[in-house]
């Protein structure tokens, strides 16, 4: 059978592929840990602050205050409605970006070859199968190079099976399971070679969607984080818990009435409820990972938002992050010694001395190559040898592939017409190929020294060279035949040019990057000079080899280049480096990067050129491959946790005068300065309304120019409590004042709680411009735009505006109208505070950075 080039299988026209899509459904399958309504309505019901509003509810109920306890209804059912709306957005969010990173397939449709949705497979597409994919979907094989596949997801046996192609002796229905069948199954795993089959079942009637289980799941938690919240919602909780049974005890006891007891003992309670806590860090990580899809990263988990912020180590690989990957060859240079510039004179054909090597080149490259180098020596041969590509008589009968041990790919091709001979062409390492092609020591030396010379400009050199011998006597590995060396190859692949910026702002960042690469040392350092990364010293997978963990991990200190590595020598790296206190992040791209992505504190996978292993090991993953994009994500995860502090400061400073003013009023026995309706619109309403407007706050000045925050950092630092604590004091003394004050000349209760109300409120608006930055003053502040807070000034101040002047609101809040002059009084009070905590501020700005 000739080999089915892939470019004559037409596969499914879009139309067809829609149509079934249509009628038998997506490629997907019913997900796993789904949250079904009810479980959202449990969780909701457990909240502690509804069961809190409806207490109070009935309450009012039993003391026939029917509008109070309704209000408090209406509340409790908002509080509801707003977690509602919250995990919807959440997991839409969520399942936006669960669709990006789902595993893409790669089909040919109307001819051409389309990277498409895992789920847009239908039965029929022709899909085309690389080392490193998942299987998208159960197939038939019409193509198979070497194919192995795990199957462990489906047989629970871990050892790889072979594939052969399908002929007609094969009918549908084989299990999975078993080496040389001719069928691939979906959630499988390409392990080595390559493929091309027929989609036969695709989602819930696949293999693995009749046993039911579910593939990639997106982890949605920040566990360090959200224990830390819950730690302190609980701390808070609790301490709320028992004053408030203290306060009713002792109000029943000592003036009697029960009922007031147990409302002023709910007010209390909610007074003191940090709730908003876990519902302003779910809109943080769900916004913190929309931001860092903007600049084109995908966050599979959510943890990674937070460690962004600490990593101390990036260790990047070269090909395809630091450079383009985009290939073409600069020099040739024949086994004499003899070298062409290939980009000079780029039209002129090629002189005949050079014909060999790129024709053996291009032998040894897939027919349709997918690796920039073999396109670079298609397109060298397609420009300059008069489009010399494989003649219909060849046909490939073996291949040779990669290995870490052996760094060359060898084809083995046969003449159709029956010649007993068949011929192999290799290229690979220069290292490599010198020794496939048994070299003297003298022309070794040669060799390495013109590769060295190549690999000086930052050019990746490859050997190639041929052989030819009886069909018959094909041996288990290239290393059995008698290569001849033809020459070297030098192609370049420039740095991207976004890059060296890049590199300057991790290192102000106090980011150290090491580069890992497969490449030869030269090119190593070369290239890493290019991009702006300390090279003073390379060492190599076999240097690595002979030294001990310890030793490793002092070495890693000083060197920052290493080339010529293993999948299994970064994992080294990983582990060292962590060993040594480091959080370390490290991209990856093959299916033995895996262990290494999953070491790593924050593995970053490619999703261009990346396989799907290395993504589902992986919690970043790049869509555009670019080194650059790292460092977006590094400087966004900064700025998410600073936001996040600033809100969670804020929160807490607020819950001060609000919980203070409820126990100095049972403490003084002032008259009820606030109610359950007043504590449930500041916390329900103002303050979440408020914290969303340092999520939308700009960066820190000095985002990358600080280091990275210690991992073990508390969200909650003792500085960030003691800001808070001060500015709520702060408010707290004022409000209260001002209630006091103007009750002592003569207010009526109604009027002197309407201006405490304001005041208080104008305050909260006051603390949200302090916490808009940690260091920066709040001219400078008021300078970067944040479009969403000017909304939410707004918005405050209509409430306040309607709440003030419509009859029927004042009597809810039993507020008296106000006069010109006690608004001012209000206004005054809050700009008080903001003027004060602005003068205050300085002192503590440094303490808040560290
Ligand atoms: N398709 C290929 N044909 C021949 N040789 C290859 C091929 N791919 C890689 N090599 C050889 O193997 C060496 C290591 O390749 P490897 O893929 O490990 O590096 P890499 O991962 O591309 O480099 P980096 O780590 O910079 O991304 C290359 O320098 C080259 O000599
Ligand atoms: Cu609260």
């Amino acid at each position: 059978m000739a080999r089915a080039l892939s470019s004559e299988l037409p596969g499914l026209d879009d139309a067809e592929a829609d149509e079934r899509l249509r009628s038998e459904g997506f490629n997907e399958l019913p997900r796993s840990g789904h949250r079904t309504p009810l479980d959202i309505a449990i969780d909701v019901l457990r909240e502690p602050m509804l069961t809190l509003l409806l207490a109070g509810g009935a309450v009012y109920l039993v003391l026939g205050d029917l509008k109070e306890a309704l209000i408090l209804i209406v509340f409790a059912g908002m509080s509801v409605t707003i977690t509602l709306v919250q995990e919807a957005r959440t997991e839409r969010v969520l399942e936006a970006l669960r669709d990006l990173t789902s595993p893409r397939a790669l089909v040919i449709r109307e001819g051409v070859k389309k990277r498409i949705a895992g789920r847009e497979v239908a039965r029929g597409d022709i899909i085309l199968l690389g080392e490193g994919d998942r299987v998208p979907a159960d197939a038939r094989l019409l193509e198979s190079r070497n194919l192995l596949a795990d199957e462990s997801l489906l047989t629970g046996e871990s050892m790889p099976v072979r594939k052969i192609v399908a002929d007609a002796t094969h009918t549908a229905g084989a299990r999975p399971g078993g080496d040389d069948l001719p069928y691939v199954y979906a959630g499988s795993l390409v392990v080595s070679g390559s493929g091309l089959g027929e989609v036969i079942a695709t989602g819930p009637r696949s293999e693995i969607g009749r046993i039911g289980q579910s593939l990639h799941q997106l982890e949605t938690e920040p566990p360090r984080l959200l224990a830390q919240t819950r730690r302190l919602v609980w701390l808070s909780a609790a301490a709320g818990g028992i004053v408030s049974t203290l306060a009713v005890v002792l109000y029943g006891l000592l003036r009697g009435g029960w009922l007031d007891a147990f409302l002023a003992g709910i007010t209390i309670g909610m007074s003191m409820l940090p709730e908003e806590f876990p519902l302003v860090l779910a809109v943080f990580m769900a916004m913190g990972a929309w931001r860092i899809s903007q600049a084109r990263v995908l966050t599979r988990r959510a943890t990674a938002i937070e460690t962004l912020g600490s990593a101390t180590v990036l260790c990047t690989d070269k090909t395809g992050t630091l450079t383009e990957n985009r290939m073409s060859v600069a020099v040739l240079r024949t086994r004499r010694g003899r070298a062409l510039h290939a980009r000079e004179k780029p039209h002129e054909p090629l002189a005949d001395e050079f014909r060999e090597m790129v024709k053996y080149g291009l032998l040894a490259s897939e027919p349709e190559p997918f690796d920039p180098m073999e396109k670079a020596f298609h397109n060298l041969a397609r420009d300059r040898m008069a489009g010399a590509s494989l003649s219909p008589h060849w046909k490939l009968v073996r291949t040779y592939g990669l290995r870490p041990e052996l760094l060359a790919v060898t084809n083995v091709w046969a003449l159709a017409d029956g010649n007993s001979n068949v011929f192999g062409a290799a290229k690979g390492a220069p290292e490599t190929i010198a020794e496939l092609c048994r070299l003297g020591p003298k022309e070794v030396s040669g060799v390495k020294e013109a590769v060295e010379t190549m690999a000086a400009d930052g050019l990746r050199v490859l050997g190639v060279a041929k052989v030819s011998c009886p069909k018959a006597a094909l041996p288990e590995s290239p290393r059995d035949l008698s290569f001849e060396f033809l020459g070297l190859v030098g192609l370049a692949d420039p740095v991207r040019p976004s890059v060296p910026a890049a590199v300057r702002q991790c290192r102000s960042a106090g980011i150290r990057i090491l580069m890992v690469t497969g490449d030869y040392p030269a090119t190593a350092i070369a290239i890493a000079r290019q991009a702006g990364l300390d090279a003073e010293e390379v060492l190599t997978g076999r240097d690595l080899e002979s030294i001990d963990d310890a030793g490793l991990m002092r070495l890693l200190r000083n060197t920052s280049t290493f080339a010529r590595t293993m999948p299994e020598q970064k994992l080294r790296i990983v582990q060292a480096l962590k060993a040594d206190g480091h959080i370390v992040a490290m991209t990856g791209d093959g299916v033995n990067d895996a262990p290494s992505l999953k070491a790593a504190n924050i593995g970053i996978a490619m999703g261009g050129r990346g396989t799907d292993v290395a993504r589902e090991a992986s919690s970043l993953v790049l869509l555009d491959d670019d080194f650059g994009s790292i460092v977006k994500a590094v400087r966004l995860g900064r700025r998410i946790y600073d936001n996040l502090r600033k809100a969670m400061g804020f929160i807490f400073a607020v819950h001060v005068p609000i919980a203070g003013l409820a126990l100095l009023r049972l403490i003084f026995g002032l008259p009820i300065i606030f109610t359950p309706i007043h504590i449930a619109f500041l916390e329900m309403i103002i303050d979440p309304v408020c914290s969303l407007a340092f999520e939308a706050e700009t960066e820190e000045k000095d985002v990358m120019d600080r280091h990275p925050r210690p991992p073990n950092d508390r969200l909650f630092s003792p500085a960030l409590i003691g800001w808070s604590l001060l500015q709520g004091t702060l408010v707290l003394v004022l409000v209260a004042g001002i209630f006091v004050s103007t009750l002592q000349i003569g207010m009526p209760e109604d009027e002197a709680r309407a201006v405490a109300f304001l005041s208080l409120v104008v305050s909260i608006v006051s603390l949200i411009l302090i916490n808009r930055s940690f260091s920066a003053s709040l001219i400078t502040a008021f300078r970067s735009p944040n479009p969403m807070l000017a909304w939410i000034v707004l918005a405050v101040a209509a409430i306040m505006t309607l709440s003030l002047s419509i009859p029927s609101l004042s009597a809810l809040f039993r507020f008296a109208p106000l006069q010109w002059d006690n608004v001012t009084l209000a206004v005054v009070t809050g700009l008080i505070a903001l003027v004060m905590l602005e003068l205050l501020k300085p002192v503590w700005s440094e303490r808040l950075r560290s």
